[in-house]
């Protein structure tokens, strides 16, 4: 299982430490392609900023990955013009697509994402305290990917 998680770099780098966290978790599931959007060292400045191989590269590279992705797992409390446009063609490339938002951030999650909720591919999870992921992620493998391999012996130490 080929995961893609999408989180903000440029919107900002506020809920770095919980995109960790969740690539942690989804580690249980599959092979998480960007496990780079919770690296300390990528600041607000973006990966180009410490490796220097120009956004045409990330914007190519990650497109392929989302390609390649069996599903795609976005954290969307904090709003991020690249999460967004991943978000789009992953719609477009018509995948699996969960939503993670913090409801207790004070934010109001934009309509171009909570109103593309269609109650299958395409869903918005809201969750209070980042405890509460662990769970919504167990059930959202569990009841849409029944088949796959949960590496649950593998224990993320979050
Ligand atoms: O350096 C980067 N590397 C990278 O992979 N991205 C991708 C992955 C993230 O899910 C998303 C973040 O977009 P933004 O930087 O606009 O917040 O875009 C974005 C940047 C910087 O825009």
């Amino acid at each position: 299982m080929r995961i893609y998680f999408c989180g903000s770099i440029r919107g900002g780098r506020a809920d770095r430490a919980r995109y960790e966290r969740v690539i942690l978790l989804l580690r249980r599931y599959g092979n998480v392609l960007t496990e780079h959007v919770a690296a300390p060292e990528v600041t607000e400045h973006g990966e180009d900023a410490a490796f220097i191989r120009g956004d045409k590269f990330i914007h190519d590279r990650d497109l392929a990955w989302l390609n390649q992705a069996d599903v795609v797992v976005a954290e969307v409390t904090q709003p991020s013009l690249g999460v967004g446009y991943e978000l789009g063609h992953a719609v477009a490339m018509k995948k699996t697509v969960l939503c993670l938002f913090c409801s207790t951030s004070g934010r109001v999650l934009s309509a171009m994402v909570r109103g593309a909720e269609n109650g299958d591919h395409f869903l918005v999870r809201d969750y209070q305290e980042e405890e509460e992921i662990e769970k919504i992620l167990e059930e959202y493998f569990t009841s849409h990917f029944p088949t796959v391999l949960h590496h649950s012996q593998v224990s993320a130490s979050v």
